[in-house]
């Protein structure tokens, strides 16, 4: 992955019954995740900014579009992660978004944690890159 020393920019986006896991990573990290610059879809987002007091830019909800308008960002070159705490035991609305935003990580060799050990493994190194900056 290519880091550079600016503030980092993140998206993060979770499945229903994968949001507590999220809102836990995201607690566990809140201090460096306060440094970077924030985006998330809506729901997710949402819990965010409400429980953990981060800023966040939210986008719409995933089912309704929010995927796809953090894979415009990512497109343009606006996010460095994607943790991406999707649910595999739920079939979703919007597979098809879903696929969509991974599959543009893999285009444009963005990281995108999809689990909570990749998740951890990501922001550590991160964390590492920009306390040695
Ligand atoms: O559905 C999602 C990702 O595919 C997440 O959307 P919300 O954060 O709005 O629940």
């Amino acid at each position: 992955m290519t880091i550079t020393t600016a503030a980092p920019r993140i998206a993060l986006i979770a499945h229903d019954k994968k949001k507590d896991d999220m809102i836990s990573l995201a607690a566990e990290y809140r201090d460096f995740l306060q440094g970077c610059a924030l985006s998330a879809t809506g729901t997710t987002g949402g819990r965010l900014i409400n429980e953990l007091g981060l800023n966040v830019v939210r986008k719409h909800s995933g089912p309704v579009g929010g995927d796809l308008q953090i894979g415009s960002l990512l497109v343009d070159g606006l996010i460095d992660c994607v943790i991406f705490l999707r649910d595999p035991m739920t079939p979703q609305p919007h597979e098809p978004d879903i696929n969509a935003l991974v599959r543009a990580c893999d285009v444009h060799n963005i990281p995108c944690a999809t689990n909570v050990s990749t998740a951890r493994l990501v922001l550590s190194q991160l964390i590492s890159v920009h306390s040695a900056a």
